[in-house]
Order: structure tokens, then C-alpha cells, then sequence
């Protein structure tokens, strides 16, 4: 965002916009009210020296949690301080902009408890997280099982002489691995363990089991707690206590079982409570939906960097006294950059939609009306998969897209992929989430013959037999930019794909078939995806968007996401049948013509996702283009430049120098 009393080296670029930019904030923000919000709260951050990010990759593991311990505090002081509503406090964590402790509590352990508890243990348990008067975290993953949650080995026996359950990991792959927030922070892990009671095992269940004395913070009898070591990058996710756990016979009350759905009397017997276990689905979906709004987030970091930067950097080109090309104009930087900002776009949009998604299944749950969660399940997880694979390649291809000055640490772009692709890993493997798609549309596929209709995101399916038959209209370029055309030939690549996977499948039978035509049928769960996030962009666009010029640049965009994807994936669209090489040509062309008609814009357009300075931690991204006289500035920061002659020159450079490892005659050989 704008800072006063700066030369603006970028302002040529901002004079070329060809709509309003207010307007495209909010449509961004998702109304005035969260625009209002989110600058607010960025001011806030951007001013306060203890959220300073500066030399965070200079700083060694040790100062680095510390300091991410003191931003925590600090946060959650100006929260209680200021009054902050709960929307502000989520803003103010995100744009502290660190992966710390909270956000394990507030991100997971508390819509656990919400999804997994009694009305009883919640009045219990929540004011005590509200206040953070305890710190959770969630003990999911043991080094043996992440994604096979069915395998996890931690055991949770039931003892009915003493009402307790006794928490134990009866051998190494059993030892909790990875979760955030438990290394050094928590004082009470949501653990996943198998209820044991009647020496029969119920299989998984969660569990609140407190770790750390509430006092000194030292482990609790029979607790082994540590943090698992230094993971990827230069600080990224490094700020995070990712850690292990062990149990030895570790007692709790037998209150502490979040019994919503399943609950163990004092006797030992299980009983599966009358509330259906779909109730519970709610965290999961809030916790996806978040995960698919930040993907839009990251990767509109890393493209406001990149474009920002493109139109600063100028290479070949320019005769006489004119200047050289910015590298933004070369149609090779376009085609990497353009849809990246594109597909930022409408992440953002499919991002809003899940939200309101949410809310739709919340409404639902309370009247007990299930019939859409199959739909929402296979949704929420393919758009988590989708949508942060691409993020972080994105962030990568921004990277790249920098040159040289990408690779610095003070580009801020290293520093965002390391943080941020563990997104790929976590809350679901993407392969792993696909898989379960392909699952969703192959029973979606086999129930259509009984008559049962598809609903919201795959109704297309049940216009299978046109989008099987029926090819493309589209007969010269511009018919791409009608966007029923564009929206068509996803839906039968989509629909093709699966139909396709669902027959193989099928020949070959049952379970081993699944696997042995796991290939094709990531294919098809990936279009479906991809179908879902064009549909929602188009949708939305339908309703119309208001301000001078914001619905053109909009439709542009959405033509850019949906060519560009179709161009890159044409083998499955030629392979299908769907469309003719001539018809994949024109929207070749017709996707070179629109690059055209970004390029005034793309700095108006990273402009309105309204990323303050400090937010992007950027010397590449300045808001104000003054990138070199920074660069030179920064590099004086690096401690290696506080001598003029660095430290070991006397006992390793030197010696080489002056010839001093010579041998003597007699020790040759
Ligand atoms: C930074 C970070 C933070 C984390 N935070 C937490 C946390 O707070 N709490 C917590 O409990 N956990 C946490 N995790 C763990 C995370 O949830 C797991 O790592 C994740 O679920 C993947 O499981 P895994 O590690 O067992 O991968 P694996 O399942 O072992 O995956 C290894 C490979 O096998 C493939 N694979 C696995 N199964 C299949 C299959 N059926 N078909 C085809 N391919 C398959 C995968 O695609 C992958 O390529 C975190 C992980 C990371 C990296």
C-alpha cells in the first residue's frame, strides 16, 4: 500500500489502470466491512516495531522461536488491549505473519472441541481456550502414520478402577510427529489415540490430554515432549515448534474423551451416541475453507512481488538513449506471470464461495439435513488440494520469474515457499485428497443409473450423455471469450476423464482396480477441481460486479485462468475428444491477445490485493519500485560485512595464500 513522502517509481505503471481500484478492493476483500478490517489491522502491524521481519533469515533457530514467542505475546496483548473483535485478532495473526503456536490453537484445537465435544465439555473446555488460559494443540500424526489415520498405534485404555484413561505409546512409530504448537508451547494436546475399554479397540478417538505443568511448564509425569529440529529454509516455517510426543502410562480423567459422537461409561462401556457422527464435519470444512483463502493469499504475495518487480526490471532492448525493456513486455514473462495473477483471482473468488459454503453446511447440520456433505467432503478436499499445489508452485515459478534477485533472501520469495509448502503435506496429502475426489465421482458415476441426480458442484455429471457426445461450438477465436463455451469444454474434459477412470476402474474390479488406475483417476478428480474453480469465477462473474472497469478486467482474468489451463492441460482435452487441435490453436492465440490487454493493469492488479510493505517482506515488491538503492542497503545489513577482512582469514585463507600446505620434499610420494 501507499507510503507518504516516497518517490514512486512505479506510478507510470499505476497511471495505465483501466478500472477503479476501490472497487476491486472490496470485490477482493469481500465487501467494504472486511476491507475496513483488514487495513486497519494492517496499519497496526505495519507500525509496531515488534512485528519487524527484518533479519528474520539472519537469525538462528534459537532467536527465531523466541522472537516468534514474543510477536505471539505481544499479538495476543494488543488483542485484549485494543478490544479486538475475533475477526480482527484472526487478521492481526495472519498479518503478523509468522506460523507460531496460535495458530495450532485457534486454527485446530478450538474448532476441534467444537466439532468433537459435548455441549458439557465445551463449556468447559472453551473459556479456557478463548482466554488462552490453557494452549492446545493438535496430536494427530505419529512417526509411522500420517495419512492412514485408521494405522495410528497411540492406545488410550480405559481403567475403570479409577475412572481413568491411560495414554501410552507402546513403541517408536507410535510417538506423535509434527504437531505444531506442541514442541515448546502447548500445555494440553488434542491426541488421537485408539480407545481401548472391555479389551476390545474401538479404533480412533480424540482425546484432551495435558502435557505441561499449567505452573512451571515442565512436562507432566510420564510426558516426553520435545521439538522435532529445523525443517526447510531460511526462518519459513522454522518459527513453529513442530514436535514429538510420548506417553508412559499417562493417566486422564475419563471426561477428557470428547464424547459428541462416542462416549465410555464409568463401567467401560462404549456406546455411540444418537448424534450423527456427520455433525462433526463442520471443523473440517472451516478448516479447509481457511486453508484455500490463504492459498490466494500466498500466491498473490509472490505475484505482486513478481509483477511489481517485472515492470522494475529493465534487460536488452532500447537503441540510443532510450531505455531498455522492461522485462514485464517480453510475451515469455506474460505467459508465466499473467495467469498466475489470473488463477490469484480466482482462488479468491472460490475462496469467498467456500466460505458462504461453510455456512450453508453449518445451517444443514443444525436441522440435521446431510444430503449435501458427500458433494461438500469431495469439494472442500479437492479445492485444498488443488488450490495449494498451485500456490506453491506459483510462489516457485515467481521465484524464478525474479532472476538472480529472486534467490536473495531479502526478495521475500524464498522465505514465503518455505513457509508455505507444507500446505501440500498438511491436513491432507493433495495425491491422498485426490484420491478421495476420484472416490466421490466414481460413486457419483455409478449411482446415476438408479436415477439419484447429482448435486451442486458435480450437477454436470448428470449431463453425461451430451458432454460425451457433444463437441465444442467454438469455430473461431473470440468464441473463447464466451464463457458458456469455455465452461463447456471443462465440463466434458471433466465428465470424459471420469467416465473414462470409471470404466477402467471397473474392468479391472473393485480395490485393486482403484489403485492400479490411480493415475487416470488423479486426472479426473484434478479436472473436476479445476471445472469447479472456473465455474464459481464464471458464476460470480454473472452476477455482475460494479465500479468503472472492474467486470472487464474480471472477465480477462477469468479468460486468462480458464485458456491458460486449457492450453497447458490439451492433451487431456485432445485425448477425450473434446476439442479439435484447431479449436486448441485459437485459444492459443486468442490467450496472447488477452496477455495484451493485462499488461496496463497488472500493477493496478497486484495494487488492489492492498499487501502492505511490511506484509510482503519484500525488497523486489516495493510498493514504491525503489528496488535497487534497497538491495545495495540491505546487503551492508549481512553480518558476514561487519569486518573488511572476515573472521578465519588468518587460519584458512591466508595459509593458502601464502603457500604455506606446500610439502615439504620428503613427504611427496
Ligand atoms: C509443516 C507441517 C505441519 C504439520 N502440522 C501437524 C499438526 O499440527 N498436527 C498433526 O497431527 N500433524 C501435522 N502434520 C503432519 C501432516 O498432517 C502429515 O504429514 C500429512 O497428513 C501427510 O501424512 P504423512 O506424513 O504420513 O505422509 P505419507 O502418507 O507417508 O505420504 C508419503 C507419500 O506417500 C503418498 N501416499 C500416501 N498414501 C497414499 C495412497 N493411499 N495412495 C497414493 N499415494 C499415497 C503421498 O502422496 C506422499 O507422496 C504437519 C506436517 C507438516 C509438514
Amino acid at each position: 500500500m501507499e507510503e507518504a513522502g516516497r518517490i514512486d517509481h512505479l506510478s507510470g505503471e499505476r497511471q495505465k489502470a483501466q478500472f477503479d481500484l476501490q472497487p476491486m478492493r472490496v470485490l477482493l476483500a469481500g465487501g467494504e466491512h472486511e476491507l475496513d478490517v483488514a487495513q486497519r489491522v494492517a496499519a497496526i502491524v505495519a507500525r509496531d516495531p515488534v512485528f519487524s521481519k527484518a533479519n528474520r533469515t539472519r537469525l538462528s533457530r534459537e532467536e527465531l522461536y523466541k522472537n516468534s514467542l514474543r510477536k505471539a505475546s505481544h499479538g495476543w496483548k494488543l488483542i485484549q488491549q485494543l478490544k479486538l473483535t475475533e475477526e480482527e485478532a484472526f487478521k492481526l495473526r495472519s498479518l503478523v505473519d509468522e506460523p507460531t503456536f496460535t495458530d495450532l490453537h485457534w486454527g485446530m484445537f478450538v474448532p476441534a472441541i467444537k466439532g468433537q465435544a459435548t455441549d458439557e465439555q465445551q463449556k468447559y473446555w472453551l473459556p479456557l481456550a478463548y482466554k488462552m488460559a490453557v494452549i492446545g494443540c493438535y496430536a494427530q500424526t505419529e512417526l509411522g502414520h500420517g495419512s492412514n489415520v485408521q494405522g495410528l498405534e497411540t492406545t488410550a485404555t480405559f481403567d475403570p478402577a479409577t475412572d481413568e484413561f491411560v495414554m501410552n505409546s507402546p513403541n517408536l512409530t507410535s510417538t506423535k510427529w509434527w504437531p505444531g504448537g506442541l514442541g515448546k508451547a502447548s500445555t494440553h494436546a488434542l491426541v488421537y489415540a485408539r480407545l481401548i475399554t472391555d479389551n476390545h479397540d474401538y479404533g480412533i478417538h480424540a482425546f484432551i490430554v495435558q502435557i505441561r505443568s499449567l505452573d512451571d511448564h515442565k512436562p507432566l509425569p510420564g510426558v516426553t515432549v520435545a521439538d522435532i529440529g529445523v525443517k526447510f529454509g531460511n526462518a519459513g516455517y522454522n518459527t513453529m515448534d513442530n514436535g514429538l510426543l510420548r506417553f508412559d502410562q499417562v493417566r486422564i480423567p475419563r471426561n477428557n474423551m470428547l464424547m459428541k459422537l462416542a462416549k465410555v461409561t464409568k463401567e467401560g462401556k462404549y456406546i455411540s451416541s444418537d448424534v450423527p457422527k456427520q455433525l462433526a464435519y463442520g471443523a473440517m470444512v472451516y478448516v479447509r475453507q481457511s486453508i484455500v483463502s490463504d492459498a490466494s493469499v500466498y500466491l498473490s504475495r509472490a505475484v505482486t512481488i513478481a509483477v511489481r518487480y517485472s515492470c522494475v526490471r529493465r534487460q536488452f532492448g532500447g537503441q540510443g538513449n532510450d531505455p531498455e525493456t522492461q522485462v514485464i513486455d517480453y510475451k515469455t514473462q506474460q505467459h508465466r506471470l499473467f495467469p498466475l495473477l489470473a488463477t490469484t483471482y480466482a482462488y479468491r473468488i472460490v475462496g469467498q464461495w467456500l466460505k458462504w459454503l461453510y455456512s450453508d453446511v453449518m445451517n444443514r447440520l443444525e436441522s440435521y439435513d446431510f444430503s449435501t456433505l458427500p458433494e461438500v467432503h469431495a469439494c472442500t478436499s479437492g479445492l485444498k488440494s488443488l488450490t495449494t499445489s498451485v500456490a506453491a508452485d506459483g510462489i516457485e515459478e515467481c521465484r524464478k520469474l525474479c532472476g538472480g534477485h529472486g534467490y536473495l533472501c531479502s526478495s521475500g520469495l524464498p522465505e514465503l515457499y518455505a513457509a508455505y509448502v507444507p500446505a501440500c503435506t498438511y491436513e491432507g496429502d493433495n495425491v491422498v485428497l485426490l484420491l478421495q475426489v476420484a472416490r466421490f465421482l466414481l460413486k457419483t458415476l455409478s449411482q446415476l443409473g438408479g436415477g439419484v441426480k447429482p448435486v451442486g458442484t458435480a450437477s454436470y455429471l448428470g449431463n453425461l450423455p451430451v458432454l460425451t457426445k457433444q463437441g465444442s461450438r467454438v469455430s473461431q477465436g473470440t468464441d473463447w471469450l464466451d464463457h458458456s463455451n469455455l465452461l463447456y469444454a471443462f465440463e466434458a474434459r471433466a465428465a470424459r476423464l471420469a467416465l473414462v477412470a470409471a470404466q477402467l476402474v471397473q474392468k479391472a474390479g473393485n480395490e485393486a482396480g482403484f489403485e492400479q488406475h490411480s493415475i487416470e483417476l488423479i486426472e479426473a478428480a484434478r479436472a473436476h477441481c479445476e471445472l469447479m474453480v472456473l465455474s464459481k469465477f464464471v458464476e460470480r462473474l454473472q452476477r455482475g460486479v460494479p465500479g468503472r472497469g472492474v467486470q472487464r478486467q474480471l472477465d480477462i482474468l477469468c479468460e486468462v485462468y480458464g485458456l491458460f489451463l486449457l492450453v497447458s492441460r490439451a492433451g487431456d482435452f485432445l485425448s477425450t475428444g473434446c476439442l479439435t487441435p484447431t479449436q486448441v490453436a485459437l485459444a492459443k492465440q486468442q490467450l496472447q491477445n488477452l496477455y495484451t490487454e493485462v499488461r496496463p493493469n497488472a500493477v493496478a492488479l497486484v495494487d488492489a490485493f492492498g499487501h502492505t510493505d511490511h506484509y510482503l517482506g519484500s525488497i523486489l515488491g516495493r510498493y514504491d519500485g525503489d528496488v535497487y538503492p534497497n538491495l545495495y542497503k540491505d546487503a551492508w545489513e549481512e553480518p558476514l560485512n561487519k569486518t573488511v577482512v572476515t573472521d578465519g582469514y588468518e587460519e584458512y585463507i591466508r595459509p593458502i595464500l601464502k603457500q604455506e600446505f606446500l610439502p615439504s620434499r620428503k613427504a611427496r610420494l
